[in-house]
């Protein structure tokens, strides 16, 4: 079974503001309410692809129990241990350029962190759990850490998509996939990455220091796949792009999806990569038939 688990979820609020004025009064023609944060969007994702997963994390208050049962009306198993405070809203403003203002998220107590640790040792050696997003303050800086290593020990698979200190500490784990986006690897190692190359030789630092597969994904101009044999890029395919909130998220759930299902680390990618693109072309996340239809614009090849 694969989980994921998000530690500072979210109700993604989605306005599309035609001409956005800062200090003025402005108007929203469209708005969309979404359940967020990065390991909900790969259940999401993997629900629609027919995957299954159960979400994992802490959820609270009135935005907590929208999550919950926006999850449950799509069918997606989830065990969120509830927070004394409300779950955040993150408000996504659409107006030519894409605005993003993530809150902090509810304090979380040790007691409930600690259930959490609990709930996670718990997996098995068949699991695979997916960790992403952002820590909110009141947990432990080490987490993240502290769940690879909990996943070293039970022989659980483990795969991260994160970014910042976070991201810094999973270096030297036995990840099964990281997939930060290029932004996020060279903030990693304090440089810009521009070109898929650049791309390729910071996420073999990551693979030679224990990373099984990393993907860095590229926006609009691609995604590349490093593993200790191969080094692959898949282009994307072109599109309007409506909103990118969940699409690395759901290239982690497409990737997922087809590895677990034994296809090869090609297909996999492309798949990925749809499920992303599939996501970037839509309002909400991506289901199956959209993700097909972009597949046979997708080519994977074989870098040096
Ligand atoms: N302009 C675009 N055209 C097509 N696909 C896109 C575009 N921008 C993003 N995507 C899709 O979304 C995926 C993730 O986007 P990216 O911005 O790299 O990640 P993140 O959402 O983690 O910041 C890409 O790999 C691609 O599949
Ligand atoms: O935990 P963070 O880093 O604040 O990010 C949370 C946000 O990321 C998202 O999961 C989207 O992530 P991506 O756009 O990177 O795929 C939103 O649903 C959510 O609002």
């Amino acid at each position: 079974m694969i989980y994921t688990c998000t530690l500072n979820p979210s109700i993604d609020y989605i306005l599309h503001v035609d001409q956005f004025e800062p200090g003025g009064l402005n108007r929203a023609e469209k708005t969309f309410y979404y359940p967020g944060g990065k390991g909900i969007n790969v259940s999401r994702v993997l629900n629609k692809l027919s995957t299954p997963s159960t979400a994992l994390g802490f959820a609270g208050g009135f935005t907590g129990q929208f999550i919950r049962s926006f999850l449950d009306g799509e069918g997606v198993s989830h065990h969120f241990i509830e927070t004394d405070e409300p779950s955040r809203i993150n408000v996504k403003m659409k107006s030519g350029d894409e605005t993003e203002i993530n809150g902090p998220g509810p304090s979380i107590t040790s007691a409930q962190q600690t259930e959490l640790l609990a709930s996670i040792e718990k997996l098995s050696p068949e699991d695979t759990l997916v960790i992403a997003g952002s820590v909110p303050a009141s947990l432990d800086k080490d987490i993240y850490l502290t769940i690879a290593s909990i996943c070293e020990q039970k022989n659980i698979s483990f795969v991260a998509d994160t970014s910042g200190a976070a991201l810094k500490q999973l270096v030297g784990s036995p990840v099964m996939l990281l997939k930060p986006n290029h932004h996020e690897l060279g903030q990693l190692f304090d440089t810009v990455i521009i070109s898929k190359d650049d791309a390729v030789l910071y996420a073999r630092k990551l693979v030679d220091e224990g990373a099984q597969n990393v993907i860095v994904s590229m926006g609009g101009d691609g995604a590349v796949l490093v593993d200790s044999k191969q080094a692959l890029y898949a282009n994307v395919p072109q599109g309007i792009v409506k909103n990118s909130v969940g699409a690395g998220d759901s290239v982690v759930a497409g990737f997922l999806s087809a590895i677990t299902t034994g296809k090869s680390l090609k297909a996999s990618l492309r798949y990925g990569v749809a499920a992303g693109s599939a996501t970037a072309f839509n309002d909400d996340l991506c289901n199956e038939k959209e993700l097909e239809s972009l597949l046979k614009d997708i080519e994977v090849i074989g870098l040096n």
